[in-house]
């Protein structure tokens, strides 16, 4: 029987709650937060234009060992965990047989296709940053999100802040990052269209727009605290998107927003690390969840550091900051379909609108 709403909040989503609000608001809106305001007083100052180029990849830099490659490199434990059993060989070979088919499928596709690759991998951050928030959202109790529309809005609104928000004030830099990406396999990005002032104030009107109806439509349908909430950071995302320069942008929010926000949901379904963070606190859980996640991060690192000795990087840290993006890229395909897999399991985002209770 399909009913009028999406299925209601499983147990586990609502468990996530304290995790949540420790690990994935708090700082997040701290490290967001003081970064815009940052922005907006050297808008007056100017210091920033006088630092050095290579600051700009510093929380890129960051996201390689804390938070951001951590935080998928739990896939292994993790489905099992959203489904409520101990992580078995069997598991492991599962996630392991999806990274290797995905990954590898993807990386061949940026051989043979460059910027169709590049523009993919985009709308899959979209997807799948907005998956994360949507979760998260549950998580703090929203009942405007009992709305199909306002879920299916709301996945792409907070996907596209981050996707799309860069490209409307920052088109030069926007592209060059993009352009790099395109470059490591020798091809070049014809997006002259793309960033061009009509593009982007239509783009611009049309996602505003989206956001507005998204939240008005969530005013209607529940209101509240937790709505309250979620405009509030769709305002600040909007407001730290537009004032804060892509690259810096992109890369602290993709260690203090979304990652962040996965942890919390690892500790929520670890029963040890839950356990952890009622008991011992914050640190405690972090800690364990850290512990699950070195293994696969070194492996990670080591492969990456290989792949750029084999293929001849030197020193230039724009190629060696698309390299990284590219192979984000590929880990990310096979870690969103694991997120979605725990997102079936828990009857959480996009699933919430097609499994019934
Ligand atoms: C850096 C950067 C960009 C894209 C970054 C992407 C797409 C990152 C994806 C990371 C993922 C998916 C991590 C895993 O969860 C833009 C917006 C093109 C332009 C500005 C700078
Ligand atoms: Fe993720």
């Amino acid at each position: 029987m399909v009913g009028t709403g999406p299925a209601a909040v499983s147990k586990s989503v609502s468990a996530a709650r304290g995790p949540m609000l420790a690990i994935g608001v708090g700082p997040a809106w701290l490290a967001i937060g003081s970064t815009t305001l940052l922005a907006v007083a050297d808008a007056f100052v100017g210091v920033a234009a006088t630092l050095p180029a290579w600051l700009r990849y510093a929380p890129l830099a960051v996201s390689l060992v804390a938070f951001g490659l951590p935080h998928g490199a739990v896939d292994h434990l993790a489905p099992a965990r959203a489904a409520g059993e101990r992580p078995t060989l069997r598991w492991l070979a599962l996630v392991g047989l999806a990274y290797l088919l995905l990954g590898v499928g993807y990386a061949a596709l940026w051989y043979v296709a460059p910027a169709a690759s590049a523009a993919f991998f985009i709308g899959l951050t979209w997807f799948h940053w907005g998956q994360g928030d949507l979760y998260a959202l549950d998580a703090l109790g929203g009942a405007h999100l009992d709305d199909r529309a306002v879920r299916v809005g709301t996945l792409v609104v907070r996907g596209g802040l981050p996707m799309l928000v860069p490209l409307l004030r920052f088109p030069g830099r926007y592209r060059d990052v993009v352009d790099a990406w395109v470059a490591l396999f020798g091809g070049g990005l014809d997006a002259a269209w793309l960033v061009a002032p009509e593009t982007r104030l239509a783009l611009g009107g049309a996602f505003a727009g989206v956001t507005a109806a998204t939240l008005l439509l969530g005013r209607l349908r529940g209101g509240g605290d937790a709505w309250v909430r979620d405009a509030g950071e769709t305002l600040l995302l909007w407001a730290y998107f537009l004032v804060v320069p892509p690259l810096v942008a992109v890369g602290v929010y993709f260690c203090v927003w979304h990652s962040l926000r996965h942890i919390a949901r690892l500790v929520a379904v670890d029963p040890g690390a839950r356990d952890a963070f009622d008991d011992r606190g914050t640190a405690a859980a972090l800690f364990r969840v850290g512990r699950d996640a070195v293994p696969l991060t070194a492996v990670s690192i080591a492969l990456l550091v290989g792949v750029a000795i084999v293929a001849g990087f030197d020193a230039d840290i724009e190629a060696l900051a698309a390299l990284y993006l590219v192979f984000i890229a590929v880990l990310t395909l096979p870690h969103v379909a694991v997120v979605a897999w725990m997102d079936w399991a828990e009857t959480a985002g996009l699933a919430r609108l097609v499994r019934e209770q």
